[in-house]
């Protein structure tokens, strides 16, 4: 929880709120959650059969009967397609853009570089990274266009959140077509967390001049494994030095990562981790970001940084050992 006494930064009770990969995983865990939360929700995913499913089950979570559910079918990498559910949002929600977008849409496909496809790593780079910043700018367009003082009203924050994974920050052998999409997300949203201020700067004069309708929050949540469909497809794919590289992973449940993700939302932080590796593999990448806690981070990069001496090493060296043993992968 955000503590006793202190303010909930993430209010989403009779705000709307759009999850992108809601039908399944973690986004469908966050649309449960937000739902309990009274929360009116949009899932947007491309399968309608796993959409009606989710929806259903979403539907159920309500406490408040005013609370309204939607789905969208709409393939995120399509920007013309994130503008459109942008609009349709827009004009179910009574003409008022959401209040909060949270980018959850993505998958693995692990493999070394040279044997996976250079096609199936661009595909990659289309469904984790620019799923995201397709949703993110037709978002922010709506967010951010001039509303004239006249015409302003006193609106509470927006929240606009990534989902990253660990591997932004520390990447592993096997995971080439992957963690450089979501690195690029971690970079889109830092440069979004500085942007954002001039507009929020801008809005401080929403009285004498025209400014966006609502100040704006950037946050991006870096999960470590989580147990979803996406998960035990990407098993099936992933080499087996990967699985030795990553024992320090133990996958948490959909519900277990929106619930500590949600609480670090409702304490206003901006990088967010959900455990303790994931805290440490945070901790000696946080290089420019800003962040949640000047002391705790700082104390956290120290400690991170003494980790890594040998966690490197570690990872090579286990590496080296493998070919060593093992010979190429394929190479029998
Ligand atoms: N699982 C893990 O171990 C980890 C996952 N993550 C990240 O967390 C997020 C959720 O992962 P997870 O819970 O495994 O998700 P799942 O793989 O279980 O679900 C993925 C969701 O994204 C949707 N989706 C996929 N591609 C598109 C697309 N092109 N357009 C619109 N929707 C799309 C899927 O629906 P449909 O296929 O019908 O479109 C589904 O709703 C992802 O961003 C993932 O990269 C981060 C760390 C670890
Ligand atoms: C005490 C600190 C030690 C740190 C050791 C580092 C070990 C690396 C763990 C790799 C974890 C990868 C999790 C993300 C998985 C993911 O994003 C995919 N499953 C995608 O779906």
């Amino acid at each position: 929880m955000f503590g006793y006494g202190a303010k909930n930064e993430f209010v989403v009770e009779n705000r709307t709120v759009v999850i992108t990969g809601g039908s399944d995983g973690m986004g469908r865990a966050v649309a449960m959650q937000l739902a309990e939360k009274g929360a009116n929700v949009v899932i947007v995913a491309r399968t309608v059969s796993k959409l009606q499913a989710a929806l259903e089950g979403i539907t159920a979570a309500a406490t408040n009967p005013k609370q309204r559910f939607h789905f969208i079918s709409a393939d995120l990498t399509d920007a013309a397609e994130c503008e459109r559910v942008l609009e349709e949002v827009t004009a179910w929600n009574e003409g008022m853009p959401p209040d909060v977008v949270w980018c959850c849409a993505g998958f693995c496909n692990p493999g070394f570089f040279v044997d996976v496809p250079i096609q199936t790593q661009r595909q990659q780079m289309d469904t984790v990274y620019w799923t995201a910043a397709n949703t993110a700018h037709a978002t922010l367009k709506k967010w951010l266009a001039p509303i004239h003082p006249s015409a302003q009203m006193s609106l509470p924050k927006r929240h606009l959140i990534f989902t990253c994974s660990t591997l932004a920050f520390v990447s592993i052998a096997g995971y080439g077509p992957y963690s450089p999409a979501k690195a690029a997300i971690r970079s889109l949203s830092d440069t979004l967390s500085q942007e954002i201020e001039m507009y929020n700067g801008a809005r401080a004069q929403r009285h004498q001049n025209a400014a966006p309708a609502a100040d704006v929050k950037i946050h991006t949540v870096f999960p470590m494994g989580i147990l979803s469909p996406g998960f035990d497809n990407e098993q099936k794919l992933k080499p087996a030095l990967t699985k030795k590289l990553e024992e320090a992973d133990k996958p948490q449940t959909p519900r277990e990562v929106a619930t500590v993700a949600i609480d670090a939302l409702e304490r206003g932080e901006y990088l967010i981790t959900t455990m303790f590796v994931g805290h440490v593999m945070k901790g000696t990448a946080l290089g420019p970001s800003p962040r949640n806690s000047l002391i705790g981070d700082t104390l956290l990069s120290w400690l991170s940084s003494l980790v890594f001496l040998q966690v490197i090493p570690d990872l090579r060296g286990k590496a080296f050992k493998w070919g060593k043993t093992n010979g190429l992968p394929n190479g029998n």
